[in-house]
């Protein structure tokens, strides 16, 4: 490998004055990056795009390469261009930003010491910590963004190398390197100024002109510009450097490719005409950003603390920014409900980005870590792409609304958004949460109410992408007016017990003190369950706490694991209440229709509510006085929909969640989110490179469906567990499958929404849909003959109806399109069929309400008879018959009138 010497760089391509008359001024930035000839390696026919030399090797021993490793053509070429576009004699292209890092870091000895900043890119960070561990290097981190402090660290003769970065990323503090430079020199001249200058490119800073020594840049960013490649390039202007570096990247052998160096010399060539635009449109997202109220970082702000540093060493402000918002899981709404603004780590290119970085390009830094360099955790970082600004705006502005971080203005005479009110910005986020949950009253608990807490839960119907949806494809899911319902009823003897209507009565009950309190980490309020169940307590919960009768009854066993879980994990301030609780649903248990998540979503909500982490909205207390027939305040009842807040809601989707690991092993979370939001949803996971998150589908709701339940038990954790042994081991088979079935979900969501599509039309679509992706879920091996034999009968020429398996098949349920045309006795005729091959239809409804709770206002006594006696032997708690005797005895087609006939439900 040759250190490409561009001699002269600074000038080319810039031709000699044409006369001493008519003289030529050098040729400015973007006329450089568009030009890429290079005088010194004319090509043989003139081509006008560099060719790439896909060759591992040169014959001959006398040319000037012999082996890709050491030198390429194309290469050269790439080389060559970026010294000119960096006014430097030497550059170097290698595999990846991190591979530059590399290159440089090489340079290290053993003992030497190296300053660097506190809040660099996570992967500079990973790897200076390799390299303090297994280096022999010591590594001082700083905060470089006051210059005075990298001075008490400087050792002539042994700091070796200060590695810095401005703007810092994601905070972008400003850091100025020109005086850091020249301080460093003065003390310690042999020690080595490395600059990433990732975030701003050559366009924008040339830190090479201020005292760097080696400057490298991650080209996947910038300088590429199209997320199409990975690459680092280095530049530096000291020969002795340049000589080492190229004898490091010949024996290391991380060179760039011919290919990638062609593409980053093709993207190059754009490079100032990309970051002009993004320039542009990052200042206006900065500035409204910063009008609604947010705490916007971004050099180019009037009010930036760094700005003057920065306008001194630097000629662009780049197209990153960041803000927060005060609260992380408003922060994940906003990041979610982007569009436009797609989902991903790194930077620089022409579509725009946006990112939670503590949660993603940040998150190898600990968290601890991350909270002691006054990393926000609620912090959102926007990448500006080259979009048409209006949309970028428009977009960013819908999301912000949808989130609830910004509102439409009261006073306004036009409309104009304003930001919501939050807690002071700078609260930390477990307070903001702890303030939510605790009904804004601050820290201090709720005394302990001995209310019974009634709530009940829909199941689902999976119509597309049932197991498809663990492995990131898209879902399309609606509730079921098939429900679970849970009751806490308080107890006074320090007991917990539960009661399975479902699962032959089974009770037990245990005494809260003897509980394995010892195995348990509790989560505090505002913090969130890790992505793993804590192996410890579920350990302890089914070696110590289950009764080992339980072990002859798995689906209670599930149950009552999943419950002491929550309850125990829950658990915080001391506070262990004693109460009953008890579930009983209107759904099949375990035949594909949700039951689990209904039951989790019942149980998550009672357990929240009974350890006051969520509230439910006080009645809202009248404006202005009534007179006479005027209520003097008016309640838009919804007949209780949109009652439960947002967050309320999400804290209890996150916790059913965690119930349904339990008893599922790998869910998706598309059970308990369409339980817990009711409607029909497409829902995607988050974890698979795509955009994750649901949205609501409208058009489901009149659609009629029949729901056969096969009757043949199976079980949904091994059948998913199934499909992803199936996914190791065939790989490709499966992966084809998968694709197919996120084009079904795609082309059905695309029917749903086509307001032009005629009825009949829409109907037949999702017909041939329907059989499309059940013969994907035999592929996957999760049919079953039963369901078989359903489809079978349905499609008889009579009905020629379409069924598929729905939720995780292996028997369980099968769902039926019924057509609007569908006459009644035909209809009739097909149920009774299926009756009488011992198959148990049901002729449900789909799309109704989410998560209901009772409201427990208007009690009208807040006491209910405990099973033990209670020291309060008061009129109320004696006059009034509990909820518990009656929710037992009720039959299961009762229980919903008879539940709805209580009081008032709110809902999400
Ligand atoms: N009403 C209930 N009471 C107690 N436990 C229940 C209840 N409903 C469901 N469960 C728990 O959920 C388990 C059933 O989960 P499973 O995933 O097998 O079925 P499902 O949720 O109906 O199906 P799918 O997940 O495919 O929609 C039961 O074994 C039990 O542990
Ligand atoms: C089989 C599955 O896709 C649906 C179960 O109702 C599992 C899941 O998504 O959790």
């Amino acid at each position: 490998m040759a250190a490409q010497k561009a001699s002269g760089a600074h000038d080319l391509p810039t031709p000699d004055p044409e006369s001493p008359y008519r003289s030529r001024k050098p040729y400015r930035f973007s006329t450089l990056c568009a030009t890429v000839d290079n005088p010194f390696a004319k090509d043989q026919y003139g081509s006008s795009s560099v060719p790439i030399y896909q060759t591992a090797t040169f014959k001959g021993v006398a040319g000037e390469y012999d082996y890709t490793r050491s030198g390429n053509p194309t290469r050269t070429h790439l080389e060559h261009h970026i010294a000119k576009i960096s006014s430097a004699g030497h550059a170097f292209a290698v595999s990846s930003g991190m591979a530059a890092l590399d290159v440089i870091t090489r340079l290290l000895k053993p003992g030497d010491e190296v300053i660097a900043g506190d809040d660099l890119y996570g992967g500079t960070n990973r790897l200076l910590t390799y390299l303090k561990t297994n280096g022999g290097v010591t590594v001082h981190h700083v905060d470089t963004t006051v210059a005075e402090n990298v001075l008490p660290h400087v050792k002539a003769g042994k700091t070796a190398m200060v590695l810095l970065e401005s703007p810092t990323n994601p905070l972008l503090k400003i850091v100025d390197l020109q005086k850091i430079a020249a301080d460093v020199k003065e003390r310690a001249p042999d020690a080595i100024i490395v600059v990433d200058n990732t975030m701003m490119s050559p366009y924008c800073q040339r830190p090479l002109d201020y005292g760097a020594d080696i400057v490298y840049d991650s080209a996947t960013k910038y300088l590429s510009g199209h997320h199409d490649l990975m690459a680092g390039v280095i530049v530096c202007n000291r020969d002795d450097l340049a000589k080492h570096m190229a004898f490091i990247i010949n024996s290391v052998g991380n060179a760039l490719t011919p290919f990638d160096c062609f593409l980053l010399l093709r993207g190059s060539k754009t490079l100032a005409i990309r970051m002009d635009r993004q320039q542009s449109t990052a200042m206006r997202v900065a500035t409204m950003l910063e009008r609604l109220g947010f705490k916007v970082n971004y050099p180019g702000l009037p009010n930036h603390p760094g700005r003057e540093v920065h306008e001194r060493i630097a000629s662009g402000y780049g197209a990153v920014l960041s803000f927060t918002t005060g609260d992380k899981a408003l922060s994940e709404r906003i990041v979610g409900a982007t569009r436009l603004w797609g989902i991903s780590v790194s930077f620089g290119a022409v579509n725009s980005l946006i990112s939670m970085p503590c949660v993603m390009s940040h998150a190898s830094i600990d968290a601890a870590t991350r909270a002691a360099r006054g990393l926000p955790e609620d912090l959102i970082r926007l990448c500006v792409g080259i979009e048409d600004p209006e949309d970028l705006l428009d977009d960013l502005e819908r999301a912000l609304l949808e989130a609830g971080a910004i509102t439409v203005s009261a006073n306004a005479d036009e409309h104009q958004y304003v930001r919501t009110t939050l807690p002071k910005t700078e609260v930390s986020i477990s307070r903001a949460v702890e303030k939510l949950a605790f009904n804004d009253s601050g820290l201090t608990r709720r005394p302990r109410e001995y209310r019974e807490w009634m709530v009940s839960a829909p199941g689902k119907v999976i119509l597309f992408g049932e197991h498809a949806v663990v492995h990131g494809v898209t879902a399309v899911a609606a509730s079921v007016d098939l429900r679970c319902y849970g009751l806490t009823t308080p107890r006074h003897d320090g007991k917990l017990s539960v009661q399975f209507c479902d699962i032959e009565n089974f009770y037990h009950e245990w005494d809260i003190n003897n509980l394995p309190w010892d195995a348990v980490t509790t989560i505090q309020v505002g913090q969130e369950h890790p992505e793993q169940l804590d192996q410890t307590l579920m350990e302890a919960i089914s070696t110590r706490a289950l009764p080992a009768s339980i072990d002859a009854a798995p689906k209670a066993r599930g149950a009552a694991t999943a419950f002491l879980y929550l309850y125990m994990i829950l658990a915080h301030g001391g506070e262990r209440p004693s109460f009953n609780f008890s579930a009983r649903s209107t759904l099949p248990i375990g035949a594909g229709l949700g039951s689990s998540a209904s039951f989790s979503v019942c149980a998550a909500t009672t357990l929240l509510l009974l350890h006051q982490r969520i509230s439910i909205p006080a009645l809202p207390a009248p404006t202005r006085e009534g007179h006479g027939s005027d209520p003097g305040h008016i309640h838009v009842s919804h007949q209780g929909r949109r009652a439960i807040p947002p967050p309320v809601a999400e804290e209890v989707n996150r916790w059913a969640f965690v119930a349904e690991k339990i008893l599922h092993g790998n869910p998706s979370g598309v059970d308990n989110s369409v339980s817990v939001y009711g409607g029909a949803l497409a829902y995607t996971r988050a974890g698979f490179g795509k955009k994750s998150g649901m949205e609501p589908i409208h058009g489901f709701k009149s659609l009629r469906f029949l729901l056969t339940d096969s009757k043949v038990p199976r079980d949904t954790k091994k059948l998913v567990a199934g499909v992803s042994e199936k996914k190791a081991r065939e790989p490709e088979v499966v992966n084809a499958i998968l694709d197919g079935i996120q084009s079904i979900s795609d082309e059905a969501r695309r029917a749903l929404a086509d307001p032009e599509l005629s009825r009949e039309a829409l109907l037949s679509a999702l017909s041939a849909l329907i059989d499309e992706n059940h013969a994907h879920l035999v592929s996957l091996g999760v049919s079953h003959a039963s369901l078989e034999a359903i489809r079978a009968k349905t499609a008889q020429s009579i009905y020629k109806l379409s069924t598929k398996l729905t939720g995780a098949g292996g028997g369980g349920c099968a769902v039926t399109l019924v057509p609007d045309d569908m006459r009644e006795e035909l209809l009739q005729q097909l149920i009774s069929d299926l009756l009488s091959d011992n198959f148990q239809p049901y002729l449900t409804s789909v799309g109704g309400s989410g998560l209901g709770i009772l409201s427990p206002y208007g009690q009208d006594a807040p006491f209910t008879p405990p099973e033990t006696p209670n020291d309060a032997n008061d009129e109320a708690y004696l006059s009034r018959e509990p909820l518990r005797a009656t929710f037992q005895e009720k039959s299961v087609l009762e229980l919903p009138e008879w539940a709805e006939s209580r009081g008032r439900w709110l809902y999400v």
